[in-house]
């Protein structure tokens, strides 16, 4: 199975996942439960999080509050979380998924990714955000190998998927999987459409999240760019938003979900959360679209480079 209905996708596995979803980086405590809380009365029940947001009690708390006051039931709820890159010591990942759902509150994650194929080394508190640096500065690397993780996750959990992996890395887990995986979330956006990837993964039955889809890439690494991130700005995008009285964002977004992609946009913003959810009621011309994919920046259209880990034995790009 793999099918793209008109506001949700049905997984390889059956399980039914919203086109849109809602991101919660890099919010964290109250501004976080608040926003969810917020997000859940305009409609989403789809929420992205991971060990390092640090937010997964705020996630949970909001969800499960919101169960109780709203008449909603656990299964109204699609939640992704992802083991963080310095958790992949052989018997880690095991121990992580149930401190994440006891962090969380829940009783099952719907989709648990492998949140990048690189991996570090933890201090000697695995749920410090720390990591071991050489004695240069470098960030230290395990090469436990992503076949390993796969394996021992697909003991405890059997919807599973991946994060910033390449479709070589993909093809290494497809051999030896039990459980196939379900999900890749990446960055994707008109200067970065990742079409190559996107072919590959539908051809295997395995979704593609766009991370990033309002090009939220951190400023730091925004502005070490020749290519402009900022959308809301950008000439393309705002002609076709005033041809069609949409905003910026929902043209971001519409461009992504008529591809068969989930978004996860963040926004703490009321009249955001609203607009970036209104999707379905419009489309692009045949010209709109060819001018939103002329945007393709290539490999410089990348944002999140990760400069920081390219000396991985993993490093996907
Ligand atoms: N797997 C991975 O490695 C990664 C996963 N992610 C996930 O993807 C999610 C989304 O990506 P993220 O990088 O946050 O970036 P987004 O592309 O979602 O952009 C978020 C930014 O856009 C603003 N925004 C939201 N809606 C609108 C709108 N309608 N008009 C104008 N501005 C808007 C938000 O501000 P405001 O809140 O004020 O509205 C925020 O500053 C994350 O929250 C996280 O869950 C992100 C990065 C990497
Ligand atoms: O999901 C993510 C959000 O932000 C992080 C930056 O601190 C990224 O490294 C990560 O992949």
């Amino acid at each position: 199975m793999f099918e793209v209905r008109e506001k949700s996708v049905i997984l390889e596995n059956g399980n039914e996942i919203p086109l849109v979803g809602f991101g919660t980086w890099p919010m964290k405590g109250d501004e976080c439960y608040h926003a969810i809380r917020k997000a859940i009365e305009n409609g989403y029940r789809h929420f992205d999080t991971a060990f390092h947001y640090q937010n997964e009690d705020a996630v949970g708390r909001a969800i499960n509050d919101a169960i109780e006051e709203k008449k909603l039931t656990r299964s109204d709820f699609f939640v992704t979380s992802k083991l963080a890159d310095h958790h992949k010591m052989p018997g880690t990942p095991t121990k992580m998924i149930d401190h994440q759902l006891e962090k969380l509150g829940l009783e099952y994650i719907d989709l648990y990714l492998i949140h990048s194929p690189w991996s570090l080394v933890p201090t000697e508190d695995l749920l410090s955000m720390e990591k071991k640096k050489d004695a240069s500065g470098k960030l230290e690397m395990i090469d436990t190998p992503l076949t390993e993780t796969w394996r021992e996750l697909e003991k405890a959990i059997k919807s599973l998927g991946v994060s910033n992996f390449s479709s070589s890395q993909i093809s290494d887990i497809l051999k030896i999987c039990k459980h196939r995986p379900q999900m890749n979330q990446v960055e994707c956006h008109p200067l970065f459409p990742q079409d190559e990837l996107l072919h590959f993964c539908h051809e295997e039955k395995i979704n593609l999240t766009a991370y990033s889809p309002l090009g939220g890439v951190s400023r730091e690494i925004a502005e070490t760019k020749t290519k402009n991130f900022e959308f809301m700005k950008n000439e393309t995008i705002l002609k076709i938003a005033a041809e069609l009285e949409k905003d910026p964002a929902q043209v971001l977004l519409k461009f992504q979900v008529r591809r068969g992609i989930i978004v996860i946009p963040k926004s703490a913003n009321d009249e955001r959360q609203k607009s970036n959810k209104d999707l379905f009621s419009f489309d692009f011309s045949k010209e709109q679209l060819a001018e939103l994919e002329s945007m393709n920046g290539g490999k410089e259209g990348r944002g999140w480079t990760e400069e920081r880990v390219s000396h991985s034995k993993y490093f996907p790009w």
